[in-house]
């Protein structure tokens, strides 16, 4: 049965796209069957896997608030094993028009229920709030995976993260695993990195993936480009620790 994955932090810019790209296809390249979903209204991670957004016709969008068949929103990218659900500027609006719809919460859930199993892994990019959005990826998860950023404010509104993901639990009565941190970007030149790297495992203790992802040019290049790591330079650090971050994710279950 497929897993599926929240990459989530409500905080910004700590890692969850280049988390959820590159862990999808470094997935996919170890030979499992991978559906990413992008579920920010920035579509960072349609382009990151190749998808053009202003030639995309359907978008997460129509699912979550037009009842689209999922299955006719599924890209093939141009990494073997790697389909992505995209998203475009036009899920900038769904957070409001999701609020008066039935079963809200729930929406992706639903649209999932027909090809999760089609699929090994299933990799949810989520939006940096707290929002609707957010909310229908966590109650499609089965687990959850959190970037956090190596820089002093990096445990700053982690516990309001967790309260969410216990509250979706509550409510819907339904487990929800932290499948582990992922500690992102990470300056070998500075201390503060470790300093950070002691106080995150201090509060999530072995929940730490012991995969901890350097700040590298390549990674921030690759999007730009249209590819994944694994693609753009399987030989650079960023692609190397990637795929030992997906062996590690394998190796949960
Ligand atoms: N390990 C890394 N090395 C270098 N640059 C990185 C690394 N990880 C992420 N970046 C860059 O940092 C920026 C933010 O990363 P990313 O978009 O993955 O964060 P995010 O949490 O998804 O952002 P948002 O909250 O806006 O959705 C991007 O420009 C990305 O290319």
């Amino acid at each position: 049965m497929g897993r599926t994955i929240a990459v989530t932090n409500q905080k910004g810019g700590v890692g969850k796209t280049t988390t959820s790209v590159n862990l999808s296809a470094c997935l996919a390249y170890l030979g499992k069957k991978v559906l990413l979903i992008d579920i920010d209204p920035q579509g960072n991670a349609t382009s990151g896997v190749g998808i053009n957004k202003g030639e995309t016709q359907h978008c997460i969008y129509d699912v979550l608030i037009d009842d689209e068949d999922i299955r006719n929103v599924i890209k093939v990218t141009k990494v073997e094993n790697l389909s992505v659900v995209p998203a475009t500027i036009s899920l900038a609006g769904a957070e409001v028009e999701l609020v008066s719809t039935i079963s809200r919460e729930v929406r992706l859930k639903h649209a999932l229920e027909d090809v999760k199993d089609h699929y090994d892994y299933v990799i949810i990019d989520c939006p940096p709030s707290l929002g609707l959005l957010t909310i229908n990826a966590l109650t499609a998860a089965d687990a959850v995976i959190i970037p956090v950023q190596c820089e002093f404010y990096a445990l700053e509104g982690l516990s309001q993260l967790l309260s969410t993901i216990r509250l979706v639990q509550k409510h819907l009565n339904q487990e929800l695993y932290i499948d582990g941190v992922v500690l992102t970007m990470l300056d070998a030149r500075t201390n503060l990195g470790i300093q950070v790297i002691e106080e995150v495992k201090k509060y999530f203790q072995e929940k730490v993936y012991k995969s901890i992802i350097p700040r590298n040019v390549r990674l921030s290049e690759a999007p730009s480009h249209g590819e994944p790591i694994i693609i753009y330079d399987p030989k650079s650090r960023g692609a190397e620790i990637y795929l030992e971050l997906a062996r590690e994710v394998v190796k949960n279950g």
